[in-house]
C-alpha cells in the first residue's frame, strides 16, 4: 500500500463483548489487513460497558488522521443504541456503509453513497463477473436486515432490476421467489429455499451463513 499509494491507511473496529462470531469476523478482518497493507486497531469492550465509552472511542477515532476506516461491529449488546453510535460515525470514514446517510445516498436516485455495505457489494460484483444479465431482470432478496437484505435490494434496483424483498411477514414466498430469474437469499435459516422455490435456470446467491452441530 505504502509503495502504490504513499500512504498506509488504518482501519479501526470497535468490538463489544465476546460473542464468538463477531470475534471470528474481527479477527479475519484483522488478518485481511495484514494481507493488504493496511494498519489495524481494535478497541475492545465488555459487554457491560457504557455507551459513553463507546462514543468517546468513536470521536477519537473520527479526529485520528491515520484512521481512514472504522467499523463498529454488529449487533450490539441490547443496552446500547446502535442508531445512535452509528450516526456518530464520521461519514468519510464509514467504510461499512451503515451511517444512514450513505445508506440513504444509497437508495435515492442520482445520489452516490461514499461507500457500499462490503457483502451486498460483493453480492452485485459476483453477478457482473459472471456475466449474469440483471437489467429488466426479475430479483427476489430474502430477507430486509440493513446490513445484507436492503443495501442488496437497493443495488439490484440500481442496476435495473425489478425487485422483490421477502420477509418473514411474507405470505406464500415461493409463489413470489418462484418467478424470480435471480434470488439473493440472506435469512439466516437454514434449509429455507426448496428447489420448488426456483425457476429451473434461476441464479441463485445464498449470503446466509448458519452454524451446525457435527458430531
Ligand atoms: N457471507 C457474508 O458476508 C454475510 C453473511 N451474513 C449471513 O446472512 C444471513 C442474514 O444476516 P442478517 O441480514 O444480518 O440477519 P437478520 O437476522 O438481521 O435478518 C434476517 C432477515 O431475514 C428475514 N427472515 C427471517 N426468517 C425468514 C423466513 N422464514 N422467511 C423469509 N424471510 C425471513 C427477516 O425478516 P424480518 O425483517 O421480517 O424479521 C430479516 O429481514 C445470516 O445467516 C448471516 O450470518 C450476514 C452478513 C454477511
Ligand atoms: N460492522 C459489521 N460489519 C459486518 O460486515 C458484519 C457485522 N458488523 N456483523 C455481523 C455480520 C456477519 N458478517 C459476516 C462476514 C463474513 C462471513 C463469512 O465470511 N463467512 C465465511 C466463514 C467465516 C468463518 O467462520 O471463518 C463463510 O461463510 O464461508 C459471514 C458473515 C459480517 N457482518
Amino acid at each position: 500500500m505504502k509503495e502504490s499509494i504513499g500512504k498506509v491507511p488504518g482501519l479501526a473496529v470497535i468490538l463489544v463483548g465476546q460473542r464468538r462470531d463477531s470475534l471470528t469476523y474481527v479477527r479475519n478482518k484483522i488478518k485481511a489487513c495484514e494481507e493488504a497493507g493496511i494498519k489495524s486497531v481494535v478497541a475492545e469492550f465488555p459487554d457491560s460497558c457504557a455507551e459513553e465509552d463507546i462514543m468517546t472511542s468513536l470521536s477519537k477515532f473520527n479526529e485520528d488522521p491515520s484512521v481512514h476506516g472504522i467499523l463498529v461491529q454488529l449487533p450490539l449488546p441490547e443496552h446500547l443504541d446502535e442508531e445512535k453510535i452509528l450516526n456518530l460515525v464520521s461519514l468519510e470514514k464509514d467504510v461499512d456503509g451503515f451511517h444512514p446517510i450513505n445508506m440513504g445516498n444509497l437508495s435515492m436516485r442520482g445520489r452516490e453513497p461514499l461507500f457500499v455495505p462490503c457483502t451486498p457489494k460483493g453480492c452485485l460484483e459476483l453477478l457482473l463477473r459472471s456475466g449474469v444479465e440483471i437489467v429488466g431482470k426479475k430479483a427476489v432478496v430474502i430477507g430486509r436486515s440493513n446490513i445484507v437484505g436492503l443495501p442488496i435490494a437497493l443495488l439490484l434496483q440500481r442496476h435495473h432490476a425489478t425487485v422483490t424483498i421477502v420477509h418473514a411477514c411474507t405470505k406464500n414466498p415461493e409463489r413470489i421467489t418462484c418467478e424470480a430469474d435471480i434470488v439473493v437469499t440472506a435469512a439466516g435459516v437454514p434449509s429455507l429455499i426448496r428447489s420448488s422455490w426456483l425457476k429451473p435456470g434461476a441464479v441463485v446467491i445464498d449470503v446466509g451463513t448458519c452454524p451446525v452441530e457435527v458430531d
